[in-house]
Protein backbone atom coordinates (compact mmCIF):
# COMPACT_ATOMS: atom_id res chain seq x y z
CA UNK A 1 0.00 0.00 0.00
CA UNK A 2 0.87 3.70 -0.50
CA UNK A 3 4.46 4.13 1.34
CA UNK A 4 4.94 7.47 3.77
CA UNK A 5 6.14 10.25 2.20
CA UNK A 6 5.09 8.63 -1.55
CA UNK A 7 2.89 10.80 -2.29
CA UNK A 8 1.10 11.55 -5.67
CA UNK A 9 2.44 10.15 -8.60
CA UNK A 10 3.83 6.05 -7.08
CA UNK A 11 7.67 7.49 -7.26
CA UNK A 12 9.96 7.86 -10.43
CA UNK A 13 10.05 3.83 -11.47
CA UNK A 14 6.39 3.51 -10.98
CA UNK A 15 4.09 1.58 -12.98
CA UNK A 16 1.96 4.13 -15.66
CA UNK A 17 -1.76 2.17 -15.80
CA UNK A 18 -4.15 2.85 -18.61
CA UNK A 19 -7.38 2.31 -16.40
CA UNK A 20 -10.13 1.33 -19.40
CA UNK A 21 -13.66 1.97 -18.46
CA UNK A 22 -13.84 4.51 -16.02
CA UNK A 23 -17.39 3.57 -14.45
CA UNK A 24 -18.77 2.12 -10.88
CA UNK A 25 -15.70 0.02 -10.88
CA UNK A 26 -12.69 1.75 -12.94
CA UNK A 27 -13.80 4.97 -10.97
CA UNK A 28 -12.57 2.88 -7.88
CA UNK A 29 -9.70 0.99 -9.58
CA UNK A 30 -8.22 4.46 -10.53
CA UNK A 31 -8.74 5.38 -7.16
CA UNK A 32 -7.11 3.29 -5.21
CA UNK A 33 -4.21 3.57 -7.87
CA UNK A 34 -4.04 7.26 -7.73
CA UNK A 35 -4.45 6.97 -3.24
CA UNK A 36 -3.95 3.61 -1.86
CA UNK A 37 -1.40 1.61 -4.03
CA UNK A 38 2.00 1.66 -3.98
CA UNK A 39 4.30 1.78 -6.95
CA UNK A 40 1.93 2.61 -9.75
CA UNK A 41 0.18 5.46 -11.20
CA UNK A 42 -2.55 6.38 -13.47
CA UNK A 43 -1.53 7.98 -16.66
CA UNK A 44 -4.00 7.62 -19.00
CA UNK A 45 -7.94 7.06 -18.64
CA UNK A 46 -9.93 5.53 -21.47
CA UNK A 47 -13.91 5.38 -21.95
CA UNK A 48 -16.32 5.53 -24.67
CA UNK A 49 -17.67 7.88 -23.04
CA UNK A 50 -15.33 10.94 -23.67
CA UNK A 51 -16.76 13.81 -20.70
CA UNK A 52 -16.64 10.80 -18.44
CA UNK A 53 -12.75 10.19 -18.89
CA UNK A 54 -12.61 13.80 -19.23
CA UNK A 55 -14.14 14.05 -15.61
CA UNK A 56 -12.29 11.39 -13.89
CA UNK A 57 -8.86 12.65 -15.27
CA UNK A 58 -9.53 15.69 -14.19
CA UNK A 59 -9.07 14.49 -10.35
CA UNK A 60 -5.36 12.88 -11.45
CA UNK A 61 -2.42 14.49 -11.69
CA UNK A 62 -0.44 13.36 -15.17
CA UNK A 63 -3.22 11.33 -16.45
CA UNK A 64 -4.87 11.81 -20.03
CA UNK A 65 -8.30 10.96 -21.06
CA UNK A 66 -8.90 8.67 -24.13
CA UNK A 67 -11.86 7.48 -26.36
CA UNK A 68 -9.14 4.65 -27.81
CA UNK A 69 -7.70 2.09 -25.84
CA UNK A 70 -5.15 1.55 -28.69
CA UNK A 71 -4.30 5.58 -28.90
CA UNK A 72 -3.61 5.79 -24.81
CA UNK A 73 -1.18 2.60 -25.36
CA UNK A 74 0.57 3.91 -27.79
CA UNK A 75 0.81 7.45 -26.77
CA UNK A 76 4.23 6.45 -24.72
CA UNK A 77 3.06 7.10 -21.35
CA UNK A 78 1.46 3.46 -20.57
CA UNK A 79 3.54 0.34 -19.69
CA UNK A 80 0.75 -1.41 -18.03
CA UNK A 81 -3.59 -1.60 -18.63
CA UNK A 82 -6.38 -2.38 -16.19
CA UNK A 83 -9.21 -3.06 -17.87
CA UNK A 84 -12.49 -2.67 -16.20
CA UNK A 85 -15.26 -1.90 -19.34
CA UNK A 86 -18.12 -4.25 -19.81
CA UNK A 87 -17.55 -7.87 -20.17
CA UNK A 88 -17.91 -8.00 -23.79
CA UNK A 89 -15.27 -5.44 -24.70
CA UNK A 90 -12.50 -7.39 -22.81
CA UNK A 91 -11.71 -9.79 -25.06
CA UNK A 92 -10.48 -6.48 -27.82
CA UNK A 93 -9.04 -4.54 -24.84
CA UNK A 94 -6.66 -7.68 -24.03
CA UNK A 95 -5.58 -8.50 -27.50
CA UNK A 96 -4.25 -4.73 -27.80
CA UNK A 97 -2.62 -5.26 -24.71
CA UNK A 98 -1.01 -8.50 -25.67
CA UNK A 99 0.50 -6.93 -28.94
CA UNK A 100 2.25 -4.85 -26.85
CA UNK A 101 3.42 -7.37 -24.60
CA UNK A 102 1.70 -5.02 -21.73
CA UNK A 103 0.73 -6.51 -18.19
CA UNK A 104 -3.10 -6.55 -17.50
CA UNK A 105 -5.32 -6.70 -14.71
CA UNK A 106 -8.95 -7.47 -15.99
CA UNK A 107 -12.05 -7.70 -14.33
CA UNK A 108 -13.66 -10.65 -14.25
CA UNK A 109 -15.72 -12.14 -16.26
CA UNK A 110 -12.39 -12.35 -18.80
CA UNK A 111 -15.16 -12.51 -21.41
CA UNK A 112 -18.72 -13.65 -21.38
CA UNK A 113 -18.21 -16.71 -23.44
CA UNK A 114 -15.41 -19.85 -24.09
CA UNK A 115 -14.76 -19.30 -27.50
CA UNK A 116 -13.89 -15.73 -26.78
CA UNK A 117 -12.14 -16.12 -23.56
CA UNK A 118 -10.14 -19.62 -25.91
CA UNK A 119 -8.77 -16.99 -28.08
CA UNK A 120 -7.21 -14.63 -25.17
CA UNK A 121 -5.82 -17.59 -24.22
CA UNK A 122 -4.54 -18.44 -27.19
CA UNK A 123 -3.31 -14.87 -27.52
CA UNK A 124 -0.94 -15.52 -24.73
CA UNK A 125 -0.25 -18.85 -25.30
CA UNK A 126 1.38 -17.34 -28.22
CA UNK A 127 3.14 -14.86 -26.34
CA UNK A 128 4.90 -17.42 -24.78
CA UNK A 129 4.11 -16.16 -20.83
CA UNK A 130 1.55 -14.85 -18.79
CA UNK A 131 0.46 -11.02 -18.88
CA UNK A 132 -3.05 -11.12 -17.52
CA UNK A 133 -4.30 -11.31 -13.93
CA UNK A 134 -8.25 -11.68 -13.75
CA UNK A 135 -10.12 -9.90 -11.47
CA UNK A 136 -11.37 -12.81 -8.97
CA UNK A 137 -11.12 -10.64 -5.95
CA UNK A 138 -12.26 -12.83 -3.65
CA UNK A 139 -8.92 -14.78 -3.83
CA UNK A 140 -8.06 -11.84 -1.82
CA UNK A 141 -10.34 -11.49 0.57
CA UNK A 142 -9.30 -12.52 4.06
CA UNK A 143 -12.22 -14.93 5.22
CA UNK A 144 -11.81 -17.04 1.56
CA UNK A 145 -7.92 -16.89 2.36
CA UNK A 146 -8.71 -18.63 5.67
CA UNK A 147 -11.43 -20.81 4.48
CA UNK A 148 -8.50 -21.89 1.95
CA UNK A 149 -5.68 -22.42 3.95
CA UNK A 150 -7.88 -24.39 6.64
CA UNK A 151 -9.24 -27.19 3.46
CA UNK A 152 -5.88 -27.19 2.13
CA UNK A 153 -4.55 -27.79 5.59
CA UNK A 154 -6.78 -30.82 6.08
CA UNK A 155 -8.61 -29.31 8.91
CA UNK A 156 -12.10 -30.09 7.40
CA UNK A 157 -11.13 -33.76 5.75
CA UNK A 158 -11.87 -34.20 2.62
CA UNK A 159 -14.39 -31.33 1.20
CA UNK A 160 -18.18 -32.39 0.30
CA UNK A 161 -20.17 -29.44 -0.30
CA UNK A 162 -20.11 -25.62 -0.55
CA UNK A 163 -23.50 -23.95 0.39
CA UNK A 164 -23.21 -20.50 -0.87
CA UNK A 165 -24.96 -17.38 -1.17
CA UNK A 166 -25.01 -14.31 -3.98
CA UNK A 167 -27.10 -11.59 -2.92
CA UNK A 168 -27.18 -8.00 -4.30
CA UNK A 169 -29.61 -5.11 -3.11
CA UNK A 170 -30.65 -4.34 -7.12
CA UNK A 171 -29.61 -5.06 -10.54
CA UNK A 172 -28.87 -1.58 -12.89
CA UNK A 173 -30.60 -1.30 -16.11
CA UNK A 174 -29.77 -3.75 -18.39
CA UNK A 175 -28.88 -6.84 -16.67
CA UNK A 176 -29.94 -10.00 -18.24
CA UNK A 177 -30.25 -13.65 -17.18
CA UNK A 178 -27.44 -14.78 -18.67
CA UNK A 179 -25.38 -11.65 -16.37
CA UNK A 180 -26.65 -13.80 -13.46
CA UNK A 181 -24.47 -16.69 -14.41
CA UNK A 182 -21.52 -14.36 -17.22
CA UNK A 183 -21.20 -12.00 -13.69
CA UNK A 184 -22.56 -12.97 -10.77
CA UNK A 185 -22.26 -16.61 -10.24
CA UNK A 186 -18.81 -16.64 -11.82
CA UNK A 187 -17.54 -15.58 -8.43
CA UNK A 188 -18.79 -18.69 -7.09
CA UNK A 189 -17.77 -20.88 -9.98
CA UNK A 190 -13.83 -19.51 -10.02
CA UNK A 191 -13.96 -19.63 -5.64
CA UNK A 192 -15.12 -23.61 -5.89
CA UNK A 193 -12.38 -24.33 -8.53
CA UNK A 194 -9.43 -22.28 -5.76
CA UNK A 195 -11.13 -23.36 -2.86
CA UNK A 196 -11.12 -27.42 -4.18
CA UNK A 197 -8.51 -27.40 -6.52
CA UNK A 198 -10.93 -29.05 -9.06
CA UNK A 199 -12.85 -28.50 -12.06
CA UNK A 200 -16.91 -27.99 -12.38
CA UNK A 201 -17.76 -30.64 -14.63
CA UNK A 202 -21.58 -29.87 -14.99
CA UNK A 203 -24.50 -26.94 -13.89
CA UNK A 204 -27.89 -27.08 -13.60
CA UNK A 205 -29.91 -24.32 -12.76
CA UNK A 206 -33.83 -24.46 -10.57
CA UNK A 207 -35.49 -21.38 -10.38
CA UNK A 208 -38.38 -20.82 -8.07
CA UNK A 209 -41.10 -18.42 -8.15
CA UNK A 210 -39.32 -14.95 -9.36
CA UNK A 211 -39.56 -12.18 -6.65
CA UNK A 212 -42.31 -9.40 -6.90
CA UNK A 213 -38.95 -7.17 -6.99
CA UNK A 214 -37.94 -9.37 -9.92
CA UNK A 215 -37.39 -6.93 -12.89
CA UNK A 216 -39.64 -8.21 -15.67
CA UNK A 217 -37.59 -10.50 -17.82
CA UNK A 218 -35.91 -11.61 -14.90
CA UNK A 219 -36.26 -15.11 -12.90
CA UNK A 220 -34.78 -13.92 -9.80
CA UNK A 221 -33.37 -15.72 -8.05
CA UNK A 222 -31.90 -18.47 -8.97
CA UNK A 223 -30.11 -21.86 -7.58
CA UNK A 224 -27.13 -23.33 -9.64
CA UNK A 225 -25.68 -26.39 -8.81
CA UNK A 226 -21.70 -26.75 -9.74
CA UNK A 227 -20.71 -30.56 -9.91
CA UNK A 228 -16.95 -31.22 -9.46
CA UNK A 229 -13.82 -33.32 -10.59
CA UNK A 230 -13.93 -34.77 -7.21
CA UNK A 231 -17.23 -35.57 -6.85
CA UNK A 232 -18.25 -32.43 -4.43
CA UNK A 233 -21.18 -30.16 -5.07
CA UNK A 234 -21.47 -26.55 -4.82
CA UNK A 235 -24.88 -24.81 -4.58
CA UNK A 236 -25.28 -21.22 -5.02
CA UNK A 237 -28.47 -19.14 -4.50
CA UNK A 238 -27.91 -15.89 -6.72
CA UNK A 239 -30.99 -13.10 -5.70
CA UNK A 240 -29.48 -10.10 -7.42
CA UNK A 241 -32.69 -7.86 -6.00
CA UNK A 242 -32.98 -8.96 -2.89
CA UNK A 243 -32.97 -5.70 -1.64
CA UNK A 244 -31.68 -5.37 1.35
CA UNK A 245 -27.96 -5.66 1.49
CA UNK A 246 -24.88 -7.15 -0.36
CA UNK A 247 -24.61 -10.38 1.07
CA UNK A 248 -21.94 -13.32 -0.03
CA UNK A 249 -21.74 -16.28 1.87
CA UNK A 250 -19.67 -19.49 1.59
CA UNK A 251 -19.98 -22.59 3.96
CA UNK A 252 -17.66 -25.92 3.34
CA UNK A 253 -18.66 -29.06 4.49
CA UNK A 254 -16.15 -31.55 5.13
CA UNK A 255 -15.92 -34.76 6.25
CA UNK A 256 -14.55 -33.94 9.85
CA UNK A 257 -16.51 -30.41 10.15
CA UNK A 258 -17.79 -26.92 8.62
CA UNK A 259 -16.88 -23.31 8.70
CA UNK A 260 -18.86 -20.58 7.17
CA UNK A 261 -17.56 -17.07 5.89
CA UNK A 262 -20.00 -13.92 5.24
CA UNK A 263 -21.35 -13.68 8.26
CA UNK A 264 -19.10 -10.85 10.06
CA UNK A 265 -20.85 -7.79 10.31
CA UNK A 266 -18.22 -5.72 11.65
CA UNK A 267 -19.64 -3.67 15.09
CA UNK A 268 -22.56 -5.50 16.92
CA UNK A 269 -24.61 -2.71 18.58
CA UNK A 270 -27.30 -3.66 21.41
CA UNK A 271 -29.71 -0.63 21.50
CA UNK A 272 -33.34 0.15 21.56
CA UNK A 273 -34.11 -3.43 22.57
CA UNK A 274 -32.58 -5.20 19.89
CA UNK A 275 -28.77 -6.60 18.97
CA UNK A 276 -26.95 -6.75 15.67
CA UNK A 277 -24.90 -5.04 12.73
CA UNK A 278 -25.09 -3.47 9.45
CA UNK A 279 -25.37 -5.32 6.05
CA UNK A 280 -22.73 -3.82 3.39
CA UNK A 281 -24.48 -2.38 0.75
CA UNK A 282 -22.43 -3.35 -2.61
CA UNK A 283 -19.14 -4.82 -3.05
CA UNK A 284 -16.93 -1.77 -3.20
CA UNK A 285 -17.57 -1.71 0.61
CA UNK A 286 -17.42 -5.39 1.20
CA UNK A 287 -14.41 -6.05 -0.58
CA UNK A 288 -12.34 -3.10 -0.59
CA UNK A 289 -9.37 -4.44 1.46
CA UNK A 290 -9.60 -7.60 -1.06
CA UNK A 291 -9.71 -5.65 -4.36
CA UNK A 292 -6.80 -3.30 -2.72
CA UNK A 293 -4.68 -6.64 -2.39
CA UNK A 294 -5.43 -7.50 -5.79
CA UNK A 295 -4.63 -4.42 -6.99
CA UNK A 296 -1.29 -4.19 -5.15
CA UNK A 297 -0.20 -7.87 -5.74
CA UNK A 298 -0.98 -6.88 -9.71
CA UNK A 299 1.31 -3.83 -9.55
CA UNK A 300 3.73 -5.76 -7.40
CA UNK A 301 4.12 -8.56 -9.55
CA UNK A 302 4.40 -6.66 -12.90
CA UNK A 303 7.17 -4.42 -11.55
CA UNK A 304 9.49 -7.69 -11.45
CA UNK A 305 8.29 -8.37 -14.61
CA UNK A 306 6.22 -11.10 -14.02
CA UNK A 307 2.09 -12.39 -14.10
CA UNK A 308 0.82 -13.70 -10.88
CA UNK A 309 -2.95 -14.24 -9.52
CA UNK A 310 -5.72 -15.92 -10.90
CA UNK A 311 -4.46 -16.65 -14.70
CA UNK A 312 -6.16 -16.74 -18.26
CA UNK A 313 -6.85 -20.61 -17.62
CA UNK A 314 -8.88 -19.79 -14.69
CA UNK A 315 -10.61 -17.33 -16.60
CA UNK A 316 -11.51 -19.35 -19.59
CA UNK A 317 -12.22 -22.46 -17.18
CA UNK A 318 -14.43 -20.09 -15.27
CA UNK A 319 -16.20 -19.02 -19.20
CA UNK A 320 -16.71 -22.67 -20.07
CA UNK A 321 -18.61 -22.88 -16.70
CA UNK A 322 -21.19 -20.35 -17.30
CA UNK A 323 -21.48 -21.10 -20.59
CA UNK A 324 -22.91 -24.47 -19.39
CA UNK A 325 -24.78 -22.70 -16.97
CA UNK A 326 -26.30 -20.53 -19.05
CA UNK A 327 -27.37 -23.05 -21.34
CA UNK A 328 -28.96 -24.82 -18.12
CA UNK A 329 -30.98 -21.98 -17.48
CA UNK A 330 -32.48 -21.53 -20.45
CA UNK A 331 -33.09 -25.60 -21.37
CA UNK A 332 -33.68 -26.44 -17.69
CA UNK A 333 -31.30 -29.98 -18.50
CA UNK A 334 -27.96 -30.62 -16.45
CA UNK A 335 -25.52 -29.38 -18.54
CA UNK A 336 -22.12 -30.58 -19.19
CA UNK A 337 -18.75 -28.52 -19.12
CA UNK A 338 -16.54 -29.22 -22.22
CA UNK A 339 -12.74 -28.05 -21.32
CA UNK A 340 -9.98 -27.78 -23.80
CA UNK A 341 -6.74 -29.19 -23.01
CA UNK A 342 -4.51 -27.17 -20.17
CA UNK A 343 -1.77 -25.33 -21.75
CA UNK A 344 1.38 -26.39 -20.09
CA UNK A 345 2.01 -22.55 -19.92
CA UNK A 346 -0.58 -22.43 -16.82
CA UNK A 347 1.07 -25.04 -14.68
N1 LIG B 1 -14.82 -7.70 -9.10
C1 LIG B 1 -16.02 -7.20 -8.80
O1 LIG B 1 -16.56 -7.40 -7.73
C2 LIG B 1 -16.70 -6.32 -9.79
C3 LIG B 1 -17.70 -5.43 -9.38
C4 LIG B 1 -18.34 -4.66 -10.35
C5 LIG B 1 -17.98 -4.79 -11.67
N2 LIG B 1 -17.01 -5.66 -12.01
C6 LIG B 1 -16.60 -5.80 -13.41
O2 LIG B 1 -15.99 -4.58 -13.82
C7 LIG B 1 -16.31 -4.32 -15.18
C8 LIG B 1 -17.00 -2.96 -15.26
O3 LIG B 1 -18.19 -2.99 -14.50
P1 LIG B 1 -18.86 -1.65 -13.94
O4 LIG B 1 -19.88 -2.09 -12.96
O5 LIG B 1 -17.83 -0.68 -13.55
O6 LIG B 1 -19.60 -1.12 -15.26
P2 LIG B 1 -20.08 0.36 -15.59
O7 LIG B 1 -21.19 0.21 -16.57
O8 LIG B 1 -20.32 1.13 -14.33
O9 LIG B 1 -18.82 1.02 -16.30
C9 LIG B 1 -18.33 0.58 -17.52
C10 LIG B 1 -17.66 1.76 -18.22
O10 LIG B 1 -16.99 1.27 -19.38
C11 LIG B 1 -17.27 2.15 -20.46
N3 LIG B 1 -17.11 1.38 -21.70
C12 LIG B 1 -18.00 0.62 -22.35
N4 LIG B 1 -17.43 0.03 -23.42
C13 LIG B 1 -16.14 0.47 -23.45
C14 LIG B 1 -15.06 0.23 -24.33
N5 LIG B 1 -15.16 -0.58 -25.38
N6 LIG B 1 -13.89 0.88 -24.08
C15 LIG B 1 -13.77 1.73 -23.02
N7 LIG B 1 -14.78 1.96 -22.16
C16 LIG B 1 -15.94 1.35 -22.37
C17 LIG B 1 -18.66 2.67 -20.20
O11 LIG B 1 -18.90 3.90 -20.88
C18 LIG B 1 -18.63 2.83 -18.67
O12 LIG B 1 -18.15 4.09 -18.29
C19 LIG B 1 -17.15 -5.51 -15.65
O13 LIG B 1 -16.31 -6.46 -16.22
C20 LIG B 1 -17.75 -6.02 -14.36
O14 LIG B 1 -18.10 -7.40 -14.41
C21 LIG B 1 -16.35 -6.39 -11.11
O1 LIG C 1 -20.41 -7.20 -11.62
C1 LIG C 1 -20.90 -7.37 -10.31
C2 LIG C 1 -19.76 -7.76 -9.38
O2 LIG C 1 -18.98 -8.76 -9.90
C3 LIG C 1 -20.22 -8.10 -7.99
O3 LIG C 1 -19.14 -8.59 -7.21
C4 LIG C 1 -21.34 -9.12 -8.01
O4 LIG C 1 -21.82 -9.33 -6.71
C5 LIG C 1 -22.49 -8.66 -8.89
O5 LIG C 1 -23.51 -9.63 -8.87
C6 LIG C 1 -22.01 -8.40 -10.32
O6 LIG C 1 -23.08 -7.94 -11.10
Amino acid sequence: MKHEGEGVGGGADALRVAVIGTGRMGSDHVRRLDRVISGARVSAVIDVDGGRAERIADGVPGCTAYTDAAAAMDAGDVNAVLIASPGPAHEAALLAAFARDLPVLCEKPLTPGAESALRVMEAEVKLGHRRAQVGFMRRYDTEYLQLKALLDGGGLGRALMLHCRHRNVATPPGFTEAMMINDSVVHEIDATRWLLGQEITAVSVVKPAPSSAAPDGLSDPQLVLLETSGGALADVEVFVNCGFGYQVQCEAVGERGSARLGDAHGLYVNAAGRWGGAVAQDYVDRFREAYDREVQHWVDAARRGVTEGPSVWDGYAAAAVCEAGVRAQTSGARTEVTLTARPPMYG
